[in-house]
C-alpha cells in the first residue's frame, strides 16, 4: 500500500501535535545474525549474543540500570566515520544505538540533524551504502542498532523488501517518526514477520486514549518525546516529563525511553530520576561529529561526551 507524501506529511503533523501510531502484538525479540563476511571469533560471539531492544531493557532492569541511547546520522561527516562512531559509542557503554538514515525532508528534525542529513546526502550517502557499512560493523558491536528512518525511504524500497534487508544485516529495531496511524498496517505486519521491533512514539500532546493504543502497540520500548516541536538540544528538560512518564507507566510495564533536548549530564540524571528506563541523545551527538574540525577530532569529542553522559546514569 503506497502512501502519498501528503499523507506522510499529515502523519508527521499529527506526530507533531500528538502521535498517531498503533498496533502490532508483541513478538520475541533477538536473533542470531550470521554475517556472510568472515570476522573474528569474538565478533561472531558478540553478534550471536546481541540482545534485541526489549531484552536489552530487561537485562538493564535486572541490573537496576537505565539505558543510554545515542542517535547519530549515517554518513555525517562520512560513512567510514559513522562506522568508527558506532564502535566508539558501543565501547563507551551505549546500550542501544539509533542510526538515522539521512532524508531530504526531515520534518521532525531541528537544524542540527537537518544539516547533518543535508551534508550526508551531499556526500552521496544512500541506503545501500549504509547497508554495506552495517554489514561490516554490526558483527563487531555488542549493543543493538535501531534504524531510524522517515517513511518514504521504506516505501521507495518496498516495505517487505526493506524489512527483510534490515533483518538480514542484524538490525534489531526500527523507528519511523512520520508514518500516519492509518498507514501502519503493512509496516507492522512486515516488522513482526522479520522480528524487527517497531518502536512507536508518544508526545506531550497525545490524548490519553491514543497514548494507550501507542504504548500497547510499541515494540522494544516506548519513545516518549519530551517536548513538542522538533529535535534539538534544550537548556532544560521540561518537568512535565515526570507526569508523562507516570501516566505511561500506569498503563504499561514496557520500558519507556525519553528523547528530545537531552544534552547534559544533569538532564540525563534528572530524566533517569523521574523513572525513565532509557535516555536518548541525538542532536548533541550529531553536532559533535558533524561540526568537528576533522573526523578524528569528532570521534574524540564523541567519546568523551558519551562517557560524561553515561557516567551520570545509574
Ligand atoms: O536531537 P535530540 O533533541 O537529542 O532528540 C533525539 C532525536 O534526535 C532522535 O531520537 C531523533 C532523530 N530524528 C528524529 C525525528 C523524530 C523523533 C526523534 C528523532
Amino acid at each position: 500500500m503506497a502512501i502519498s507524501l501528503k499523507s506522510a506529511a499529515a502523519g508527521f503533523l499529527q506526530f507533531k501535535n500528538h502521535n498517531t501510531f498503533s498496533s502490532p502484538s508483541r513478538f520475541p525479540s533477538g536473533k542470531t545474525f550470521v554475517s556472510s563476511k568472515r570476522f573474528t571469533p569474538m565478533a561472531a560471539i558478540a553478534t550471536a549474543q546481541t540482545l534485541g531492544l526489549s531484552d536489552t531493557f530487561s537485562k538493564l532492569k535486572k541490573q537496576g540500570k537505565v539505558a543510554f541511547i545515542p542517535y547519530i546520522t549515517a554518513g555525517d561527516p562520512d560513512l567510514s566515520t559513522t562506522a568508527e562512531a558506532l564502535k566508539v559509542l558501543d565501547s563507551c557503554g551505549s546500550d542501544i544505538i539509533e542510526l538515522g538514515v539521512p532524508y531530504s525532508d526531515p520534518l521532525a528534525d531541528g537544524p542540527v540533524i537537518q544539516a547533518a542529513a543535508t551534508r550526508s546526502l551531499a556526500k552521496g550517502t544512500n541506503f545501500n551504502a549504509i547497508l554495506s557499512m552495517l554489514k561490516e560493523v554490526v558483527p563487531q558491536l555488542s549493543c543493538p542498532i535501531a534504524l531510524f528512518t522517515y517513511y518514504n525511504p521504506i516505501l521507495k524500497r518496498g516495505v517487505e523488501q526493506f524489512m527483510c534487508t534490515v533483518k538480514d544485516i542484524g538490525v534489531h529495531g526500527l523507528v519511523v517518526p512520520d508514518v500516519p496511524l492509518e498507514e501502519t498496517e503493512i509496516l507492522r505486519r512486515e516488522a513482526l514477520k522479520n522480528k524487527i521491533e517497531l518502536v512507536l512514539l508518544t508526545t506531550p500532546t497525545t490524548p490519553k486514549d491514543r497514548m494507550k493504543a501507542i504504548v500497547e502497540a510499541s515494540e522494544g520500548f516506548v519513545y516518549l518525546v519530551s517536548s513538542i516541536g522538533v529535535t534539538g538540544t534544550r537548556v532544560s528538560v521540561s518537568d512535565r516529563v515526570q507526569t508523562l512518564l507516570s501516566d505511561i507507566k500506569e498503563v504499561t510495564t514496557k520500558p519507556v525511553a525519553v528523547g528530545f533536548g537531552i544534552s547534559k549530564p544533569e538532564h540525563v540524571k534528572q530524566v533517569a530520576g523521574w523513572g525513565a528506563d532509557g535516555v536518548i541523545v541525538g542532536s548533541a551527538m550529531v553536532k559533535l561529529l558533524g561540526e568537528a574540525k576533522s573526523p578524528e577530532e569528532g570521534l574524540k569529542e564523541l567519546e568523551s561526551f558519551t562517557k560524561s553522559l553515561k557516567s551520570a546514569l545509574p
